[in-house]
């Protein structure tokens, strides 16, 4: 078994990209396949973990041939040619403790891969707010980790997140399109995700489709090159909940709107939910035709603002909970004081405190947090890091070339350090994912993602790995004085 992690998520991610434009996975079986990890590569076989049978016996009766094409266009490098999936229960339990509430594996089994969609969507007798979110996500373009759950609600985002949940609980008869709006790391997206998940729960069966607006775009032009418009159109249309996110990437791009433009009609016409996040509110968004712009306005505009203290306090509560952390309360408000805007940096903080004291097994106490956070740069908008800054002051570190970190060598020292860069970009940087993933190479987002979540996760396990981040970001911090 190769011991490869960095590598083995690129190959993985670059399989999971290659299946997303595959006709013959749907986003129910891309659902599953997004439960897969990555385990290792041994004698010519991609060894994959999956949480149950259910899981295993969808995968291997339903997406045997798509599996074995996409691996066949690997690194040759890899010498993979086949593939073995093994149950591992524990992933369950990962999946778990990342927020979702438990739910029993049968019920974890999807029911929604084959349930047809209900022709017309009709209100649950009895919504309410605390009805669980999904098992898991059944589309794999929901996050299992962004629920409505483990949203914290205040000042700053009551209002997006009852209109959030009202268009999750009567789709298309609530706000339609909802519009919400608001600063970079604020929680759209977590939004997003939430009311896929619980309009899941509520109407199993029901078609809901996220997608960023950059992958829309790569999508419609994919489909225009390969002559795939009917499909694309399928993909778009047929759904029942459309969440976009980041639509201000469109801007000007003139033939992607045109796309959206009849996307958004087609669904608003029969009566399907189309939700959509912004930076700005629609009447400033510019680049975009007034038709596009009025659409936007036609249903209900709500934004998000930065949290207050108390919210911050509560969500990194939150996030310590779920990571089973002991954080002293005078701790979480010290560290939601220092760290005053975007919710994404107090993420970061945390896990960085996290894994220091994981590190050298000691309690979180003031001392350690301050130790931690001197390291740390604060974002504000003076303070803008360039992601080239973090490209080139990765590859120095590392002695390695700007363009080891772009490009596509699989060496694990090579794998670990353009990971640690993807880490260092998600969190010192406003980019999204999909943009992210462009930047190294064109690399698909769910690498990006896998990056992020494996570089938090070696940082309690690997004082290296800590030390690495630690001392890279102070240094990007001196070349900005
Ligand atoms: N109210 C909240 N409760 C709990 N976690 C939150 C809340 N708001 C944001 N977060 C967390 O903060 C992080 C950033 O949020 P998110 O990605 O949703 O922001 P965003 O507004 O979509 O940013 P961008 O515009 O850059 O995409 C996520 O990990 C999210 O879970």
């Amino acid at each position: 078994m190769t011991d490869g992690d960095a590598a083995l998520g690129d190959a993985w991610g670059s399989i999971l990209a290659t299946l997303s434009k595959d006709e013959r996975v749907t986003a129910q079986l891309y659902g599953f396949l997004s439960l897969v990890e990555p385990k290792g590569i041994m004698a010519g076989t991609f060894y994959l973990e999956v949480p149950n049978e259910f899981t295993r016996g969808m995968i291997e009766q339903r997406c045997r041939m798509p599996l074995l094409s996409a691996i066949g266009g690997l690194d040759p490098a890899l010498q993979v040619s086949t593939f073995a999936i093994v149950v591992n229960p524990d992933i369950e339990q990962e999946v778990l403790q990342t927020g979702t509430d438990p739910a029993p594996v049968e019920a974890a089994a999807p029911q929604s891969p084959y349930a047809e969609a209900p022709s017309a969507v009709a209100p649950p007798a009895q919504a309410s707010v605390e009805v669980t979110v999904a098992p898991r996500a059944t589309d794999t373009r929901l996050n299992p980790k962004y629920s409505f759950d483990n949203f914290v609600i205040g000042q700053s985002n009551r209002f997006a997140h009852a209109a959030a949940v009202a268009v999750a609980e009567a789709p298309a008869k609530a706000y339609n399109p909802l519009f919400i709006y608001g600063d970079s790391g604020l929680g759209k997206t977590h939004l997003l995700h939430s009311i896929g998940h619980y309009a899941m729960s509520l109407y199993p069966g029901i078609r809901v489709r996220y997608v960023s607006s950059e992958e829309f775009t790569n999508d419609f032009i994919n489909s225009i090159q390969n002559n795939r418009g009917a499909s694309f159109q399928a993909r778009y249309r047929n759904i029942d909940i459309l969440l976009i996110d980041d639509i201000q990437f469109l801007q000007r791009a003139v033939e992607t709107q045109e796309a959206f433009f009849h996307t958004f009609n087609t669904l608003h016409d029969h009566n399907k939910q189309v939700v959509i996040t912004s930076d700005l509110p629609p009447k400033h968004l510019t680049g975009f035709e007034d038709r596009m712009r009025s659409r936007f306005e036609w249903g209900l505009i709500t934004d998000v603002q930065a949290p207050d203290l108390e919210t911050r306090i509560a969500i990194l509560r939150k996030k310590a909970q779920s990571e089973k952390v002991m954080v002293p309360d005078d701790i979480l408000e010290f560290m939601a004081t220092k760290v005053s805007s975007n919710i994404r940096e107090l993420e970061g903080t945390l896990i960085r405190v996290t894994a220091f004291a994981s590190l050298n097994r000691t309690p979180v106490d003031m001392s350690l947090v301050q130790t931690v956070l001197k390291d740390l740069i604060t974002l504000d908008d003076d303070n803008i890091i360039a992601p080239v800054d973090i490209i080139t002051a990765t590859a120095d570190y590392f002695k390695l070339s700007v363009d080891d970190l772009y490009g596509s060598s699989r060496s694990q020292a090579i794998a670990t350090a353009r990971q640690i860069a993807m880490y260092l970009c998600r969190e010192l940087t406003n980019l999204s994912l999909p943009k992210i993933g462009q930047l190294f190479g064109n690399r698909d987002h769910t690498t990006v993602m896998y990056a992020n979540k494996k570089i938090s996760e070696l940082m309690k396990e690997r004082r290296s790995i800590y030390n690495q981040v630690t001392e890279l970001t102070s240094r990007i911090k001196q070349t900005r004085r």
